[in-house]
């Protein structure tokens, strides 16, 4: 269900086509999140005057902010090479030690969906980041012994979408934690702008700031919309794209001014009409919605608990009174003050 959503965080086949061309490969390129470029840049240009390999960095936040595009950005500036893998693909111990002995000093290996590492594979992994060794078992049965391995200086970077399913071990080898939050509408409208100019799309300051403001705060889905609407401006207004153009888009795409589409209007209007407002449980509204709840948790939610449309708390979800009102419904009066103080946050 979810894959055809035009504002689906995912990226689709198309995305990862056209990301390669407009993806960053610079920090000065890598647009927002000011404190970890900040940050990042210090300790880039820290590791190459002492020509040591950069400190292990995990990445997370949600999907379509930038953990990949972040990862090649560091990659570049260190001047090394970037393998790529992910926690899924690694299934047996021997094929993680077969990328890091491949690796040349300082290189960086980019383990993304790292949370989904086998226990195997990971034990292989802490004496890989703690002390650049791996031990590998030699031959079967009772002839079988173990060697230490020693592997060339490297760099970590791990990336995930949920940095609550990081083992401890795994989280306290990584020197350097990075979050990525959702972006501002004037970051996004720069992002937009940025592509279009790559893209050789003819588009007004407030064409993009009309895309940017329905991009749910992420740029994979900017970048989408702006093709979409790149669509509609060449087929029904001579392919420029000015604020309402945009917005006739927006509507044929049926993407509202938050930004939200018909699932995530189902989901508010289901909480709020079969559910009473809430809390109710992840698992019955994802049933509910035909939804994976990994989908719902990862994916749809987010953005509506950072915007507060939704409310994460101990008992289920809650629609907010915005949540009410963005479907010009009367938000229901409650008693008990349930609300904000129960949030467990989006992590
Ligand atoms: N800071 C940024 N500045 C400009 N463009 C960006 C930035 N971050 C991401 N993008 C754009 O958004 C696209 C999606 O980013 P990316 O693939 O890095 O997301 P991700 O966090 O790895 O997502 P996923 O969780 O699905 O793997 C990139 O191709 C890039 O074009
Ligand atoms: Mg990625």
């Amino acid at each position: 269900m979810s894959e055809d959503r035009i504002i689906a965080a995912d990226a689709t086949h198309e995305d990862e086509a056209v990301e390669a061309s407009i993806r960053p490969k610079r920090l000065d390129d890598y647009l927002g999140q000011r404190p970890v470029r900040e940050q990042l840049s210090i300790y880039i240009e820290a590791a190459k005057q002492r020509a040591e390999a950069l400190d292990h960095v995990l990445i997370f936040g949600p999907p379509g902010l930038g953990k990949t595009t972040l990862s090649h950005v560091i990659a570049n500036e260190l001047g090394v090479s970037l393998r790529v893998t992910s926690g899924p693909v690694i299934e047996k111990a021997g094929d993680l030690a077969a990328l890091l002995t491949n690796l040349q000093p300082h290189d960086v290996l980019f383990i993304d969906e790292i949370h989904r590492l086998s226990p195997v594979v990971e034990e292989v992994l802490y004496p890989a980041m703690e002390d650049f060794q791996i031990d590998i078992m030699i031959g079967e049965g009772p002839a079988a012994r173990s060697i230490k391995l020693d592997l060339p200086p490297f760099t970590l970077i791990g990336a995930t979408t949920r940095a609550g399913l990081l083992t401890a071990p795994l989280r306290d080898r990584f020197g350097i934690v990075q979050r990525l939050e959702f972006y501002s509408t004037e970051e996004l409208t720069r992002i937009v702008r940025r592509s279009a100019k790559i893209l050789g799309i003819d588009c007004a300051a407030e064409g993009a700031g009309e895309i940017a403001k329905r991009s749910r705060g992420t740029p994979r889905i900017a970048n989408r919309l702006l093709r979409r609407v790149r669509d509609y401006a060449q087929v029904r207004a001579g392919g420029h794209i000015d604020p309402e153009v945009a917005h006739a888009a927006m509507q044929m795409l049926r993407v509202d001014p938050e930004g939200f589409d018909d699932l995530d209007r189902r989901l508010l209007n289901l909480i709020i009409e079969n559910f009473d407002g809430g809390p109710v449980g992840v698992d019955s509204l994802a049933a509910a919605l035909s939804e994976e709840r990994g989908t719902l948790e990862d994916v749809i939610e987010p953005y509506l608990i950072q915007q507060g449309f939704l409310v994460r708390t101990a008992r289920g979800r809650m629609a907010s009174h915005k949540a009410y009102r963005h479907l010009g419904l009367a938000p229901k009066v409650r008693d008990s003050g349930l609300g904000i103080g129960d949030s467990e946050g989006l992590f």
